[in-house]
């Protein structure tokens, strides 16, 4: 007879889950981190604030950004010009927005990510997505569901509102079913639009100019499975371990609430430095629960790129050699901070810096941060398949 446990252990896969395949994509409007200030106080009617304004500029000077995208552009702030004002009833206006974008901007990545994996939509069991976007259900998951052709006994998820955590959050949900469903195969999908926490600047709301001078927008997609079929699925990174790390009392330095006016975000100046108090922790009780002595400088990393002072701040404390951040700053220049999606874009960025044959380490580390504080910390394995691709 057959026991519980033998049908558990059938049930389970026998080995590691691995990113299988990624893809990326970001809204067609795009500005130049040197025109911005210029562009938010005029498009906002908010030139005189002219502290504020230079204020913009410095950030946007030091940001390490040198471009990024937004779905929502002049033309879509002219038919909303209520948008500016924070004070205003704006909040079902954006929600409708984003509830057709999100999941718009999801598939478009998605799309790429299944693809690459090159088996058939329908062999898709699971589905994560994560957003801070969105506000109403049935949710931006069924929707991508939709657009993509999912089939109907697909398991859905929804993340929301995990801030910059929720790509890293949603990577380790995605490592969980696919370890302990045998065969499953999962999409997860980060879309992350500013249009919900656009508006003008106010007095004594520096965190209103900061986050309008990092964040953009953008979506990742990643399709997560173990045991990879021979000749069809070419694992790119095993995902070997993962753990979620809080702050203790820090609620307060990252927040999202959700008002009339859109969402209201709080980002403390405190931020890089607690994140500086906690990683290397973090890092250590990884690497011990699996049995592993890392040399910080032998791995690779897919640092979520929150702002340049937090990886000025990783690279100092754990003193990593120049190149070390590489992929987390390229990600960073070429597209800000695009919250949870934008470790996928550093994952991205990584397996093509080995691919065309740039020195990556066999070892690694994922990091992303969110309210919390909240640290995601996932240890992986670049397998050698990724050196053909
Ligand atoms: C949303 C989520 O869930 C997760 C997240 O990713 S949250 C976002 C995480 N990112 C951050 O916390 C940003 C980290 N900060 C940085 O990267 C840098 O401080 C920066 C690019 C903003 C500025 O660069 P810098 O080298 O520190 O320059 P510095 O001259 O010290 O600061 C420039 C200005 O930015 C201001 N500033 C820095 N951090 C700020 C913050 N959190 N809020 C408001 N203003 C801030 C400084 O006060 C300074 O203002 P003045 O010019 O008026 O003095």
């Amino acid at each position: 007879m057959t026991t519980v446990h033998q049908i558990r252990r059938a049930q389970r896969a026998d080995g590691p889950a691995a990113v299988l395949a990624i893809g990326t994509a970001n809204p067609k409007g795009s500005m130049l981190q040197d025109d911005y200030a210029d562009y938010y106080f005029r498009v906002t009617n908010s030139e005189h604030h002219a502290e504020l304004k230079d204020k913009l500029k410095r950030i946007c000077k030091k940001s390490g950004i040198e471009r990024r995208y937004a779905h929502l552009d002049e033309e879509l702030l002219s038919a909303h010009p209520d948008f500016s004002d924070r004070t205003l009833p704006t909040l079902d206006a954006r929600i409708d927005m984003a509830s057709a974008a999100v999941p718009e901007l999801g598939a478009s990545a998605a799309v790429r990510a299944i693809a690459e994996w090159g088996r058939p939509v329908a062999d898709v069991t699971h589905l994560v997505f994560s957003t801070y976007s969105g506000g109403k259900a049935p949710s931006a998951d069924l929707r991508l569901a939709s657009l993509l052709g999912l089939r109907p006994t697909v398991s859905r998820i929804i993340l929301s509102l995990n801030g910059c955590s929720g790509g890293g959050r949603a990577m380790q949900l995605a490592k969980e079913l696919a370890e302990n469903n045998r065969g499953a195969r999962v999409l997860l999908a980060c879309c992350e639009l500013t249009l919900i926490a656009f508006y003008g600047p106010q007095e004594g709301r520096l965190d209103t100019i900061l986050g309008h001078g990092i964040f953009g927008d953008g979506a990742g997609a990643v399709i997560i499975g173990a045991d990879p079929v021979d000749c069809i699925e070419r694992p790119l990174f095993e995902m070997v371990f993962a753990t979620q790390t809080t702050i203790p009392e820090t609620e307060d330095e990252i927040t999202m609430r959700l008002m009339k006016g859109g969402l209201d975000f709080h980002v403390s100046v405190r931020v890089p430095k607690l994140l500086k108090s906690k990683i290397e922790r973090c890092l250590i009780d990884a690497f011990q629960s699996i049995g592993i002595s890392a040399e910080w400088n032998d791995l690779f990393w897919a640092i979520h790129p929150g702002g340049r002072a937090i990886l000025g701040q990783v690279e100092q404390l754990l003193g990593l050699g120049v190149d070390k951040l590489a992929a987390s700053r390229r990600v960073l220049r070429e597209y800000g901070n695009m919250s949870g999606a934008t470790v996928i874009f550093v994952l991205d960025e990584l397996r093509r810096r080995r691919a065309r044959g740039e020195e990556v380490a066999e070892w690694g580390v994922m990091m992303a941060f969110g309210p919390g504080i909240t640290i995601e910390t996932m240890v992986l394995h670049a397998t050698s398949i990724l050196e053909e691709n």
